[in-house]
């Protein structure tokens, strides 16, 4: 294996890891900060593993970031009422279906300031419990999805080690398209992403011995 400075072309079809993906190739700045990241946590001498994920809290904002702007199940799973309630003063009768509109949410003017910016800062020292159900891309309480930490981890792990191992960049100047496909799980409606990537010279060594 050899640095050679004629980029590859990747295809990406996943879909969590190709919404952050496209939303850092739009902005060069915030992918640079994550790899000096995981430069100055992980360093070049060995790949990204999982238990690198605690020490990366960059990455976590840009997984926080991109979930809060893409939630993969956008009206979290329909809810059933087992007995009557009031929830925020609404009276909820028995055998109610309840929708929570999560990406309605994560969208908001009112709950997040420019909301329509992809900004990972703002997840910067971010708790869930103080904010209440501000960001709820995997629900919230008992009946919250129980593979979150799972899914963050898979995810970190993804991007971590394509940012670790290449450099990217766009086909072109455009802006990536990130409308989403309709349908009970967000998706991107624009498959696949096209990328060009150019393995880091610093990798050459480490990738050949795998
Ligand atoms: C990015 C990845 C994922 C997202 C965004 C996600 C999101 C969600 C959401 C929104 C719910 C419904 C929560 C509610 O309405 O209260 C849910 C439920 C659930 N999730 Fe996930 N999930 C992800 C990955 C996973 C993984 C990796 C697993 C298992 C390995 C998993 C297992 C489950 C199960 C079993 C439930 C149903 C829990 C119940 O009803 O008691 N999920 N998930």
């Amino acid at each position: 294996m050899h640095a050679d400075p004629t980029p590859s072309w990747i295809r990406y079809f996943s879909s969590n890891t190709r919404m952050s993906f496209s939303r850092l190739l739009d902005n060069p700045e915030i992918l640079k900060t994550a790899q000096t990241e995981i430069d100055n946590q992980v360093g070049q001498d060995r790949l990204i593993d999982e238990s690198d994920m605690a020490q990366l809290p960059y990455i976590r904002c840009i997984i926080n970031e991109t979930l809060r702007m893409h939630p993969a199940a956008p009206l979290l799973v329909p809810h059933l009422s087992s007995e009557e309630c009031k929830v925020a003063g609404y009276r909820v009768p028995y055998g109610t279906i309840l929708l929570v509109n999560a990406w309605g949410i994560h969208h908001h003017s009112k709950v997040w300031e420019d909301p329509e910016k992809f900004n990972p800062d703002r997840f910067i020292g971010f708790d869930s419990v103080k904010e209440g159900c501000k960001f709820i891309p995997f629900g919230s309480g008992r009946t919250g999805c129980p593979g979150e930490n799972l899914a963050i981890h898979v995810i970190g792990l993804a991007l971590g080690s394509l940012l670790q191992c290449f450099e990217w960049d766009k086909p072109n100047s455009e802006i990536i398209d990130m409308s989403e496909g309709t349908g009970f799980t967000i998706s991107p409606k624009v498959q696949p992403l096209l990328a060009k990537c150019f393995l880091q010279p610093h990798m050459v060594k480490l990738l050949s011995e795998i």
